[in-house]
Formats: C-alpha cells, structure tokens, sequence
C-alpha cells in the first residue's frame, strides 16, 4: 500500500519522495504498432513491481476483454509492493454512477486505487461531451463519491488540464474543487495535447499549489501526466515536480499515444540523481536499463540504443580524445557512473577512434596489446584504412575481433574457402514467378578438401547452407548456430551498379549474437566474407579461443583435443558413406 508520504513533514533542505506512477500498460500501449497480449502485460507489470514503482496503472476494465482478464489474473497471483490501478472515466452526462454499467467492471477488478479521468477544459465538456459545464461537475463528484462509497482510493487524472487552464482558469479550478470536495487523494495534472512548455507547467503548478492549501489537511497531493508532442515531456514533469507535484506519471521507454509519454527511464534518474528527489531504492534504480530491455523485448519494438540513461550507446565512447580520457578519468565525458542505472561504458572502434580505443578493446577481447607495441600503431593504421575502403568495425566487433586476432598471429583457421559458384535462375512475372539459386563449394579442412552444393531461395542463402552443408561433420557446433539478421547498404550510390556493397551478418548460436561484415563491389562476394566470419566467430567461441570476448573461458587443451576428436569421427563416417573404408 502507498503512504500519502508527503503528509509527515519532510526534514528540511531535503526534497520529498516522488510517487512513480507507470501507465505504460495502458497509455504505453495507445502507442500506434503497439500491442500487448495478456501473458505480455504480466511479464510487464512483474518486471515493473520489481523495479520498485510504487503505482502500475493496469488497464481500463471493460473497454476490452483483455483488461478484464488482466485483473482477474492478478488477483491470483499479486504482485509484491506495488499498488496496481484501474483507468476509466468519469460516467456519461445524464446517468446516475451507481447504474453506470461502464462503472461495473472498474469495482470488479477488486483494485484499492481506481484511476479516474474526467474534463478540465470547456472546450471538451462542450463539443466533446457535448453537455453543460454543470453537468461535467456533477459527473467528477457523483463518480468520486460512488468509488469512494465502494471503497476505493480515487487518483483523479484532469484531461486537458493545462490548455484548460490557460482557456478559463475558473472553471478549470471548479473541476478540481469538485474532485477534492469528492474525495479524490491524488489531483494529476494531464497534458493531454503535450502542447504547454515547461516555463508554463512550472507557473501553472506553482498556481494550483498555492490554490489547493485553501482545503484543510489532509489534502491531496499533486500529479503531472504529460505527453511528448513538443519533445519536453520529461522536462515538463520535471518542472511539474519543482513547483511541487509529488506523482509523476510517465511509461517505461516513453511509450503512448502520438509521440509518446514522458520517459520513466529518463525521468527518474533525473529526479533521482540530479534532483536529489527519491524515487526508487538506489539498488532497484541499477536495475533500470535491463528493465527498459527487458520491455522492449516483451513489446515487440526495437530498443533506441541512444536513449539517455538507459540506450546501448549511452555511455559508447568512439572518437578517440573521448576514449582517452575516459581511460583516465570516466567523469571527462559520461555525466554519471553507467552502473547507477545500470547500464555500461562501451568503446566503439571506427575511423574516429585513436590508438586508445584499440588497446581498450583489446582488452576486453582479452589480448595482451600495449601502447609501445608496433602491432597497436599498425592495427589502428588498416582500421582506418579499412573503414576509408567502406567497412563500419563499430556494428561488427566480431569481424573486428578476427581482424585484431589476425594481425597478433593469433586467429584460428578452422576452414578456407577455396572458391564457390552460383547459379541464379529466375522464371516467370509479376505474381507468377519462381526463383531458385544452386550454390557449389570447394572448402578445404585441414587437409580434407570437401565438395557440398545446395540450393536456396537466395543466393546468399544457398551459399550459406551449402557452406554449413560441408562443415557440419567437421564442426558439428554449426548445427546450432543461424542467421538471424542480414543487412545491406550500398556506400557509394553515385557509382551505380559498380557501387560497393557493405553487408553485415548478425549470427546466433542461441545464447549469443555476434556480428561480421563483409565488403565489395560484389553483393555476393561481400556476403561470402560476413557469413564465412560468423561461422568462424562462432566457432571460435564454441572451440575454445582461450580469451574470446563473448563466448566465455574453456581449457583450450581440452577443447582441441575435443576438435581433433569430432574431426577424426567425422571424417572417418563420411569415408564409410563414400565407400572408402
Ligand atoms: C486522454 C486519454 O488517453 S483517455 C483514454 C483513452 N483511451 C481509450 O479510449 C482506449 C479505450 N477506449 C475504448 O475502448 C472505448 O473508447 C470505450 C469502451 C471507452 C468507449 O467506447 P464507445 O462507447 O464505443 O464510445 P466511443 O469510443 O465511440 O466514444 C467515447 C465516448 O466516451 C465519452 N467520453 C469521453 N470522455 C469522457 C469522460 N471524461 N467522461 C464521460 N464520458 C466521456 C465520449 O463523449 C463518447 O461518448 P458517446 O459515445 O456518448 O459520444
Ligand atoms: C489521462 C490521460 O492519459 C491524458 O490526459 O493524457
């Protein structure tokens, strides 16, 4: 249960605790391309308990039958600490709320705090609700009154607030006064429109601060709900807090309707860390960047990886001034320590990086390299080089890694390719038409030359698995491993047809992901080199480079003694189906 906190005087000097309120289950998923299925509303809700936020609003009970079942299966199995809310809005004009059957399903999801939303604007309470400003009145009192007669604790949502406000200031109070007269405990100030400016949020609250202290103790407190229609959602909350709101309501990511809400991730460390306002325990705020993953996963939506805070590249250091120094002394150029939100300082290596990126990311390949080494000078000089050529090393580590492992005498060969050919065939038009690719290679292992072929509805596919095809008996880890993703980019455009192609491969064995790039004026031959570099990475991590950088430590004796073993019976079951033994 949440406390009304901020009744106990707060010490002085010190800001009073944030009431972190997450509607991403109901205004994060009014977000266009988004939708949740029960079992992901679960995930999302659990995840959000654990993170610590003290309100999850859960749904509109029976505006779908998924947010019906959504509080019903809750009831089974509740969450830990957090109080879980259930939205709707206030009863239509004429109606009485106790015969209200919208209102019916909101009491039967049996929850302590019912979040209610009704008119701050004339404007709406006109043409929207199409009824008078008396009447929307009544319908904030009468439905308060029903829910508090039931039981339940009301946060009231004023939709429209601040362009309410600013077009008739009088009426938009008297919507208020009526919610608290009611007995509404939260008053949640809602930039529906995400129109109004920070300087105006900030004035506007500073307003109903100075207004509300008129009603005896114990009043209720103040929200901000807003919208990032003119980018400044979070800061609009922020002002919100700073002239005295005490709840702000916002979504994992910034998720919701439009461009969205007010970013929990953002927000919260900047009122926590930079604000010095409480929010969550300082143990849970290092769980927020897997949090925000961890969702992004469950929605279905790419994560932004330059999101503040909580991105991949928050903290990605790539041009080399910043590396150094950051080698030095991480606060040159990272705001904060990445571990307090828990996210991670990344080097990133490009045609931008210095010999300190490189030795950084030897490191963390686990490669003995130092700066009076020549080999340090030479790698950073073909980086750059290779980058000028078209190769982008900071979207493939693992084609970097080789690249490095190479230039240290210290890259595995597991396989050479000794050519490959493709035949495309195409029949058929428009609708109707098939085409197929046959691709045929010569791979030597060891001393093993092997012949395999195999077709595909690509090219690139066909080669792939005619490649597979050939090593499996050879690495049977190969049976594990997949593409799963396949980019391409032409570089230079102007040059037509002849343009060079760059072509990253993401590869997985499951558990990991790793991705290789290959480049050339040959779409084909520039896949060739990313695909045959996934199978290699891959095989590195499975077979036991002593220090690879994402597949983990194995005894390296053991495992090539593991490798000479799969080879011999390999090798020896392929003879026997020739017919050689
Ligand atoms: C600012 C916000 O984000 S508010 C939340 C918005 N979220 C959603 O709308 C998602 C869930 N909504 C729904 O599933 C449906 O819209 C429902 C079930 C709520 C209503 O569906 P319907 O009955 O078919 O109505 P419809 O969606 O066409 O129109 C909304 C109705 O609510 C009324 N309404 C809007 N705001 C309020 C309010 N604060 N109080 C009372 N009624 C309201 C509108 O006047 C309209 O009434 P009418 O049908 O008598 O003209
Ligand atoms: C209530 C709500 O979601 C809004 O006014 O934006």
């Amino acid at each position: 249960m949440v406390e009304q906190r901020d009744r106990h005087p707060t010490p002085e000097g010190q800001r009073p605790p944030i009431h972190i309120y997450d509607t991403t289950l109901r205004d994060g998923a009014q977000r266009e391309g988004l939708a949740l299925s029960i079992e992901d509303k679960l995930r999302i809700a659990r995840r959000l308990d654990a993170l610590g936020v003290p309100f999850i609003e859960g749904g509109w009970p029976g505006a779908n039958p998924k947010d019906v079942q959504f509080f019903w299966q809750l009831k089974e199995t509740p969450l830990t600490q957090a109080s879980i809310t259930a939205f709707c809005s206030t009863r239509r004009p004429g109606k009485v709320a106790a015969e209200e059957p919208m209102l019916q399903p909101v009491l039967a999801a049996g929850t302590e705090w019912i979040t209610l939303f009704g008119k701050s604007w004339d404007l709406h309470v006109t043409t929207g609700l199409q009824t008078t400003l008396a009447e929307n009145l009544a319908m904030i009192d009468d439905t308060i009154r029903y829910f508090r007669s039931q039981g339940r604790r009301i946060i009231y949502d004023a939709e429209h607030w601040f362009d309410g406000y600013k077009a008739n200031p009088d009426y938009a109070l008297e919507t208020l006064e009526a919610a608290v007269n009611a007995g509404a405990e939260w008053l949640a100030l809602c930039d529906t429109n995400g129109g109004t400016l920070p300087h105006e949020v900030g004035a506007i609250v500073t307003a109903v601060h100075t207004w509300l202290q008129q009603f005896p103790e114990p009043r209720p407190q103040l929200g901000i709900h807003t919208h990032n229609d003119s980018g400044t959602a979070v800061a609009n909350a922020m002002a919100a807090v700073e002239a005295g709101a005490t709840m702000v309501q916002g979504t994992i990511n910034g998720y919701g309707e439009r461009c969205g809400n007010a970013n929990l991730c953002t927000l919260i460390p900047n009122l926590q860390i930079k604000l010095g306002y409480p929010c969550i325990a300082p143990a849970r705020l290092e769980t927020l960047a897997e949090t925000s993953r961890f969702i992004s996963e469950v929605v279905n939506l790419a994560p932004d990886d330059h999101a503040p805070y909580v991105g991949r590249s928050a903290f990605a250091h790539k041009g080399g001034i910043h590396v150094s120094a950051v080698e030095r002394e991480p606060k040159t150029y990272e705001h904060i320590d990445p571990a307090t939100v828990g996210n991670s300082r990344r080097i990133v290596v490009s045609d931008q990086a210095g010999l300190s990126n490189v030795l950084v990311k030897a490191r963390s390949f686990g490669l003995e390299l130092d700066r009076h080494n020549p080999a340090s000078r030479q790698l950073l000089t073909r980086l750059k080089a290779l980058e000028h050529e078209g190769y982008q090393f900071e979207a493939a580590e693992a084609s970097f890694e080789l690249l490095m492992r190479e230039a240290l005498g210290d890259r595995p060969r597991f396989f050479d390719l000794k050519g490959f050919y493709i035949n495309c065939q195409h029949q058929g038009n428009g609708d109707d038409h098939s085409s197929q690719s046959l691709a045929t290679i010569k791979v030597m292992v060891g001393e093993e030359e092997i012949l395999a072929a195999a077709e595909g509805n690509g090219p690139v596919a066909a080669l792939d698995t005619a490649l597979r095809k050939a090593l499996l008996t050879f690495y049977p880890a190969i049976a594990n491993f997949h593409l799963s993703d396949y980019k391409v980019r032409i570089i230079d455009s102007g040059a037509g047809t002849a343009a060079k192609t760059r072509v990253l491969v993401e590869s997985s064995n499951g558990a990991q992901r790793w991705t290789t790039l290959g480049v050339s004026t040959n779409i084909i031959e520039a896949s060739y080199q990313a695909v045959t570099e996934g199978l290699e990475y891959g095989l590195m991590m499975e077979t036991a480079r002593p220090h690879c950088a994402i597949g983990g430590e194995i005894d390296r004796f053991d495992a090539d003694m593991a490798l000479q073993k799969t080879r011999e019976t390999a090798l020896a079951k392929l003879k026997q189906e020739l017919g050689f033994e």
